[in-house]
């Protein structure tokens, strides 16, 4: 009996993916499999076409050799040359009928295996998408593409070549025995003694095989793993010339795959003369057998060059039977990781019914708000504070102390353990989730740029902003002049991750794409990079812009933005340590104070 497939749970360790890749899972799963068949519902008409395809092939393969029988026994033998034309026809015509149940049948089968994995693929974006961060959190992006590229891959061999193809294999198989018994059921059964052997060859090979095939998958998964994360990380690694290490660590990943691959090879090549071995003791005793019934007139030589044909043909599909068992056995095991993550539902969700939401005023509270990532490891502890409309606050803090946790919970990234936040007056788990997003927005200090134009980046497909009003919060970031040097201005391809930029330039893409989506709130985590003195004082301008008349927060590392805002926030290891102006807190000489002197007075000009 094979374990059930791991699935689920974080690896902590850097590589070791393989928790979730040691067991190859059971080869058949009722609930999986009904789960798994419901996605060919769709297109049940074009699998009962290709069930009937599979019988006209698997018919017309049955006539082939039982042509060649009237030809030798009516023709041939009996030296009556009349009427073989005609059976030379038939066969061609049977070979057409063939070739064209066969073109039609595989076509079928693969187009709606890629349109099953095209659904499958489709909702398990959709169900990324809805997924909380949380989980992102504790699920690595290597692991996630190999979900919705890997695991849906194999699924296709089993909707092209597992579930319907065993029909049509045992269909084969069945065909050809009935056929055999009914021409010489003598013949047939001694035919039939070589079959227990090719059974035990297959049970051997499969159960060599799947320890091999196990091994396989694991290591390619923590070779996948690997490069992510070494590509990923290349600069870093080349500066700390680690290239070496790097490369031994590869290289022991690649000799593991390496063993198992070839270990998975050693016993395929065991396993294909095995069966040809087979194939050709069945021939023996054919002739052995069915020679002595020819010689005493038992049976005509026709049936026995039949037979030989049959008995060679029987064995194909008993042979892609045994293949089809793994092909089982790795789509279970990759379909209980897929409804895993299916079944994995988010925990951030819209109430029903969600409160309408009119224009907002931007009024913000926490009230007494508590939050813990883990357990009850609390990172923010009873925190409370209002914010009034229109009013600009800063949240400053040593590292830690739970400013970007404050942010979080505001765009309901998390969810608050205890207490409550508010805006307008609204508890944020009354609101839907898109109203609240749409009416808050971040600038986050690591820019996400998309691949796409400049121009795109701004407006990022929302209909609602025009190209013009893209170009006009441009211009008032003072994104504008920069773009004007480029190469095509606003229709620039700007490279994933916003590769060619400088880091001035991607904040003012980032604060232009705020400026343009207008809203309510305006969240901002101030990247520490420092860039030159133009660029500062640009982006202290747009900056300065972008809060006008709008609620904002901002996770402070400028001087100016202390200095401007209406209250600062002070942080210390998740609580609230200090409220007030830059002036009242420099008066208290208490932990702003300290921070200044350390953080931010450096910035001072003059
Ligand atoms: N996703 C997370 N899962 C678990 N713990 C987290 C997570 N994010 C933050 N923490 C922990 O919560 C605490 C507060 O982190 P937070 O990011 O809010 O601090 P911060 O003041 O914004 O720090 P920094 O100035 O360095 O960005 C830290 O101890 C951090 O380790």
């Amino acid at each position: 009996m094979f374990g059930s497939g791991g699935g689920g749970g974080s690896s902590s360790q850097l590589y070791d993916y393989s928790e979730e890749e040691e067991d190859l899972g059971k080869v058949y799963d009722r609930v999986l499999m009904t789960r798994l068949l419901a996605y060919l519902k769709p297109y049940r008409l074009e699998v009962v076409l290709i069930v009937f395809l599979m019988i006209g092939y698997t018919a017309t393969e049955m006539w082939l050799p039982y042509l060649t029988k009237l030809g030798i026994d009516n023709h041939i033998q009996p030296g009556n040359l009349q009427g073989l034309e005609m059976i030379a026809i038939y066969y061609v015509l049977v070979l057409v009928a063939r070739f064209i149940f066969t073109y039609f049948e595989e076509y079928r089968m693969q187009m709606v295996g890629q349109k099953a994995m095209y659904d499958i693929r489709m909702s398990l974006f959709s169900h990324l998408q809805r997924l909380d961060v949380r989980f992102f959190d504790n699920n690595p992006v290597g692991r996630l593409m190999t979900r919705v590229m890997g695991d849906v891959e194999v699924l296709r061999e089993l909707f092209t070549s597992g579930v319907i193809t065993v029909f049509g294999n045992l269909l084969t198989i069945f065909g050809y025995m009935a056929v055999m018994l009914l021409l010489n059921w003598k013949l047939a059964l001694v035919t039939f003694a070589v079959l227990p052997a090719i059974f035990a060859a297959t049970t051997v090979y499969q159960v060599y095989s799947r320890r091999a095939f196990r091994d396989q998958r694991k290591y390619l998964a923590q070779i996948n793993a690997f490069l992510n994360e070494n590509i990923v990380g290349m600069t870093t690694m080349q500066l700390f010339a680690r290239e070496p290490r790097s490369w031994l660590q590869f290289d022991e990943r690649n000799k593991q795959y390496l063993g198992a691959n070839l270990r998975s090879i050693f016993y395929f090549s065991l396993f294909s003369p095995m069966i040809e071995v087979s194939g050709s003791l069945a021939l023996a005793v054919i002739i052995w057998y069915g020679g002595g019934q020819v010689l005493q007139d038992a049976m005509t030589f026709g049936v026995l060059f039949a037979f030989i044909q049959y008995s060679q043909r029987l064995f194909w599909p008993i042979r892609d039977l045994s293949e089809k068992y793994t092909i089982f056995q790795n789509a279970m095991a990759s379909s209980e990781r897929i409804f895993d993550l299916m079944d994995t539902e988010p925990t951030i969700v819209s109430p029903t019914p969600a409160k309408a939401l009119e224009a907002l005023n931007g009024e913000i509270e926490f009230r007494n708000v508590w939050l813990a990532y883990n357990a009850e490891n609390y990172v923010l502890r009873d925190v409370s504070f209002k914010i009034k409309a229109g009013e600009k606050v800063a949240i400053v803090g040593h590292t830690g102390s739970g400013k970007t946790s404050i942010i979080n919970l505001l765009c309901r990234f998390y969810e608050v353990s205890k207490g409550q936040i508010l805006i307008d007056g609204i508890d944020l788990r009354e609101m839907e989730l898109q109203d609240l997003r749409h009416a808050i927005n971040i600038v986050q200090q690591n820019i996400f740029l998309f691949s796409g134009t400049v121009e795109k980046n701004i407006h990022l497909d929302n209909p609602e902003i025009s190209k013009e009003d893209a170009i006009a919060a441009a211009k008032e970031v003072h994104l504008d002049r920069y773009v004007q040097k480029m190469p095509n201005g606003y229709a620039t391809e700007i490279k994933e991750g916003g590769a060619g930029l400088s880091v001035g330039q991607k904040q003012l893409v980032a604060f232009a794409r705020a400026l343009a989506s207008d809203p309510d709130i305006l969240i901002l985590d101030e990247a520490t990079s420092s860039v030159d003195t133009e660029t500062e004082l640009l982006i202290q301008d747009a900056l300065s812009r972008l809060m006008a008349n709008r609620t904002s927060i901002a996770i402070a590392h400028r001087l100016s933005t202390i200095q401007n805002a209406d209250k600062i926030i002070v942080m210390q290891r998740g609580e609230i340590r200090e409220m007030g102006t830059h002036n009242e807190l420099l008066q208290q000489r208490g932990i702003y104070y300290r921070l200044y002197q350390l953080q931010y007075k450096g910035q001072e000009v003059g």
